[in-house]
């Protein structure tokens, strides 16, 4: 892939960018694969069809609270049966068992009929049903080794009730994994800080922001500001498929990142991105000894810059990565923005909204420094540098 440039230098126009993250990642495809656990697949891609181990239902079960009815009535009562009792009864033509939602119904049963058309007196039982009424038989929603979803589908809270209900523990899925290198000598990670000292706040993000795309953030290390020191961080290859640099990204004595990927013989896509807030971002693919090594993103020291950066050039990245970008194309709805906001001359503006009645509006306090516009928000509204006015584009803040 080459690099794109734009007219203002080398920064990218901010919807070029994104195209360009995005096209990155569908050609780096969904990430390492791995044996999950149930519980810890969600998010991930289905790195196989997923089929029914067990047909569903597995058993010919009652889907009404009644009776459990065998030829025409009337019937003779001659048991209860509950959801998971395990019992060998069976029916003949005029008999019939109490029996809940869910249970297994006796061999010979032709029906269940629901208490409230059912009359009974002692074990008698009259009522009305037709034959075959209210009973779910085994494998009629899916026989056992029918394929229920495709590689590929991405792993929601339905799709692992899914799986549980089909016997499975584990499922084979996808899913990019991201390493991040925070650098910057004056961060500190916990307590008040001294003098001249700051709270790091993009790594507490990242996970969340990682997430967002369906990717799992494996590791955060820390680098002192040094050319050597970021070229062997970037160096040090993992499994990830890509790596997340904070700081170091614009023109100041303590900035290596271009720098260090020169050393390291780094393709840079994007070099910079005309948005405010968060110009000085980047995109690269470090080299391989066969393939293409991991992909770069590099996001502005400035929290609120790092926070529109990662929503311009990662989420794109790791949502194509996992084929998300594509499903949810079109899908994006455009909302009237109100307050006082005017487009920049040449950037793309990125101002936080919250969204009430179908209309954004700005919070204030989006400064490139602060977060504290972003959290009060929903999303980032959008704003292209020939914007007069009219509905824009929303980016959604992960929640
Ligand atoms: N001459 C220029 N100076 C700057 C430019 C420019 O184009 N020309 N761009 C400005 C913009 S915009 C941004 S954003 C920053 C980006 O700076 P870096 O990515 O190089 O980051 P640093 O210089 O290390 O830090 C900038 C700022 O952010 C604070 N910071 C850094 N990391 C964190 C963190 N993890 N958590 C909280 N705060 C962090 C750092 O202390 C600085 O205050 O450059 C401008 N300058
Ligand atoms: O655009 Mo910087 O990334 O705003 O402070």
């Amino acid at each position: 892939m080459s690099t794109r440039t734009g007219r203002h230098g080398s920064a990218l126009p901010w919807e070029l960018a994104r195209e360009t993250a995005r096209d990155l990642g569908r050609s780096c495809g969904p990430g390492g694969r791995r044996r999950e656990p149930l519980a810890d697949a969600l998010g991930g891609v289905l790195a196989e069809d997923l089929r029914a181990r067990i047909a569903s239902p597995a058993y010919d079960a009652a889907a009404m609270d009644g009776y459990a009815v065998a030829g025409p009535g009337p019937w003779t009562v001659r048991a209860r049966v509950l959801a998971g009792e395990r019992h060998t009864l069976t029916l003949s033509p005029g008999e019939a068992v109490e029996i809940a939602t869910g249970a297994r119904v006796p061999e010979g049963t032709g029906a269940v009929l629901p208490y409230e058309r059912a009359e009974r007196h002692a074990d008698a039982l009259t009522g009305t049903v037709r034959p075959g009424r209210h009973v779910r038989r085994r494998g009629e929603e899916t026989p056992e080794g029918a394929t229920v979803l495709p590689a590929g589908t991405v792993v929601t809270p339905a799709v692992l009730g899914l799986a549980a209900s089909l016997a499975h523990d584990h499922l084979p899925v996808h899913r990019p994994r991201v390493r991040a290198v925070v650098s910057g000598d004056e961060l500190v990670r916990a307590g008040v800080p001294a003098p001249g000292a700051v709270r790091d706040a993009i790594g507490p993000m990242l996970p969340g922001l990682v997430a967002a795309g369906g990717g799992v953030l494996t590791s955060v290390r820390d680098v002192p500001d040094g050319f050597g020191a970021l070229v062997s961080a970037l160096a040090d290859t993992g499994d990830e498929s890509v790596v997340v640099v904070c700081g170091a990204s614009s023109k100041g004595p303590a900035d290596h990142l271009r720098g260090a990927l020169t050393e390291l013989g780094a393709a840079v896509l994007v070099d910079g991105v005309r948005c405010r807030p968060g110009h000085p971002q980047l995109l690269a693919r470090l080299a391989g000894e066969q393939r293409p090594g991991p992909v770069v993103v590099g996001l502005p020291g400035n929290p609120g810059a790092a926070l529109a950066a990662a929503l311009t050039l990662l989420l794109p990245l790791l949502r194509a990565m996992t084929g998300r970008a594509d499903r949810e194309a079109g899908r994006a709805a455009r909302y009237p923005l109100g307050g006082h906001v005017s487009a920049h001359e040449t950037d793309t503006r990125l101002v936080a909204v919250r969204v009430a009645e179908d209309r954004a509006c700005p919070v204030g306090h989006d400064r490139p420094a602060s977060l504290r516009g972003a959290a009060a928000a929903d999303a980032l509204a959008v704003l292209p540098p020939d914007w007069r006015g009219g509905d824009v584009e929303l980016l959604w803040l992960p929640g």
